[in-house]
């Protein structure tokens, strides 16, 4: 690209998920249950947005740490299909609870619904909120949940990244471990971290969390990007 030209706005300087790098990294990763494989397939065939599903390996590596730090209640922003959703159900003990936010249920309900509810055990440790999970998160603290949740997926709007930021971290007890979803976004942090308000949002997200003295993290180049976040 010649030094005069402005970079495009959000290109995947960084994320690829057709490099054959990646894929060698994700199948050797990725382990799914038949029923995500059925979920993954199914969006992919339904819904023209299936891009907004969430990586497999970042699902399987969420679903690891979940298992490691012996989470049992999970936010989930973003449900879309329920993808990342199922994902945690089924990494959680019988007794887990996902809380899983979205403003929009058509498509879980015509897509992931149909095929969650397959597995009664699963889905009913899922809790499907309609709303803005910025709502429904200020709706779980003043209900006093703060320091009870173990786990967080952030996978929404961009433009609140900092927002659901400060709301997790207060709803997550010491040690908990947040997941932010395209934290890298494309590459536009880098390349033109200014460009829009999403990229902006994720710029000022990613600095937030870095010089939070309440967590430690590390900003990790897989999928578009992931933000790890631990609660001290
Ligand atoms: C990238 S998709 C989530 C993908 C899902 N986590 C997965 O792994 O397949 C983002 C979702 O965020 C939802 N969303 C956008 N703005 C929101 C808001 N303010 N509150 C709650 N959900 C929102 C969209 O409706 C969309 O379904």
């Amino acid at each position: 690209m010649a030094s005069n030209e402005e970079p495009p706005p959000r290109n995947r300087f960084l994320y690829r998920p057709n490099d054959p790098l990646v894929q060698y990294c994700a199948n050797l990763t990725t382990k799914f249950e038949p029923i995500e494989k059925e979920l993954h397939e199914a969006t992919i065939q339904s819904s023209h947005e299936h891009l907004m599903l969430g990586a497999p390996e970042i699902l399987q590596f969420g679903k690891y740490f979940i298992q490691l730090i012996g989470a049992k209640r999970v936010l989930d922003i973003g449900t879309y299909t329920g993808a990342s959703a199922l994902a945690w159900a089924l990494a959680l003990p019988i007794d887990g609870e996902v809380v899983s936010m979205d403003i929009d249920h058509t498509e879980l309900n015509a897509v992931g619904k149909p095929i969650i509810n397959k597995m009664p055990e699963i889905a009913n440790k899922i809790k499907f909120e309609l709303g803005s999970a910025l709502d429904t998160l200020e709706q779980l603290l003043e209900k006093g949940q703060a320091g009870k949740f173990d786990f967080a997926f952030i996978d929404a709007d961009k433009a609140n990244y900092p927002n659901y930021y400060k709301k997790c971290i207060q709803l997550l007890r010491s040690g908990g471990v947040i997941f932010f979803d395209n934290a890298l976004w494309g590459g536009s942090v880098v390349h033109n971290p200014k460009h829009d308000d999403d990229t902006r949002a994720i710029v000022a997200c990613n600095e937030l969390i870095f010089n939070d003295p309440n967590s430690n993290s590390t900003l990790v180049n897989m999928g578009d990007g992931l933000h790890i976040v631990f609660k001290k």
